[in-house]
């Protein structure tokens, strides 16, 4: 297999290798992605994304997600920003339709090159976050370090949102694997430690599952303004969220649908060859 172009692109600094299969299909291992994800090794980046043929007649295209680790996951706001973005720049369509594992997600131009996109639905219940056994999700039982009590969000994937008095005294670094990994979280979780700053507005930080600390996370972004709302800490269902790498706008529709609004940014393009990669296909 010769050079398998990519486009690298991110959402506020949440970065992806994006690569084309709807013409040739592409299959890697899970240690070429990594060995491609690594930033010594490869590009680099948080998330590896696969744009494949739609298999929904209603969708413009499929949108594979693999962490860094190399696992398969449902759901990465981010990257649909981005997967939008291109669609939308090869067809001149304001309004498109990603597939993905977890549904349809729709997708629309919004001002200043931003990408507004309806995310579907909160998911709620203890057994869609999910956890190992029933609890309260709006107040679940894992501590770790200072950490407690978090909120369980399904983004079409899970997320545990805490809420700390200042979320930049977090070491994140120590306490965020331990989170992702607790056996209450039988599919491991993404973890966002949350302040409130002033009026409707969030400062939240991410340990994302698969990956670790990343610049920003729109499916984060989406379960830390659902936790705020649930909890009672903003105004209405609206707020900006400001992660480390810029800030996205989050609503939560009355119909229970959230929709994210933020950049979808091009970085370079390259090439790589899997073959040089261990674990061959
Ligand atoms: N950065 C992504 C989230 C990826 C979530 C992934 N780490 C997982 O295992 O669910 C976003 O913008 O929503």
């Amino acid at each position: 297999m010769s050079g398998l172009p990519f486009i690298k692109m991110h959402g506020l600094g949440n970065d992806f290798v994006v690569l084309d299969a709807r013409t040739t299909p592409i299959d890697l291992s899970v240690s070429q992605v990594q060995a491609m994800a690594d930033r010594r090794t490869g590009a680099g980046c948080d998330q590896f994304i696969v744009m494949e043929t739609a298999q929904h007649k209603d969708a413009d295209v499929f949108m594979r997600i693999r962490n860094a680790d190399g696992n398969e996951v449902e759901a990465c706001g981010n990257a649909t920003r981005c997967i939008a973005r291109i669609v939308m720049d090869e067809t001149g369509k304001s309004d498109v339709v990603v597939e993905t594992v977890v549904g349809l997600l729709r997708a629309s131009a919004g001002e200043k090159g931003n990408v507004c996109v309806n995310m579907g639905p909160a998911r709620l219940n203890w057994d869609e976050i999910p956890t190992a056994e029933e609890c309260d999700t709006l107040n679940m039982p894992v501590t770790v370090g200072p950490l407690e009590g978090p909120v369980g969000v399904n983004v079409g994937n899970p997320h545990a949102v805490y809420f700390v008095d200042d979320c930049e005294m977090v070491d994140l670094m120590a306490a965020g694997p331990h989170v992702e990994t607790h056996p209450f979280f039988p599919e491991r979780i993404n973890v966002e430690v949350v302040s409130k700053l002033d009026g409707n507005r969030l400062r939240m930080r991410v340990w994302e599952r698969g990956v670790g600390i990343t610049q920003a996370c729109g499916t984060g972004a989406c379960a830390t303004l659902v936790a705020a709302v649930r909890r009672g800490m903003i105004d209405g269902r609206k707020a900006e969220v400001i992660l480390d790498g810029g800030s996205l706008t989050i609503e939560w529709l009355e119909n229970g649908e959230i929709l994210m609004t933020g950049p979808a940014s091009r970085a370079f393009s390259g090439s790589f060859d899997p073959a040089v990669y261990p674990g061959q296909a």
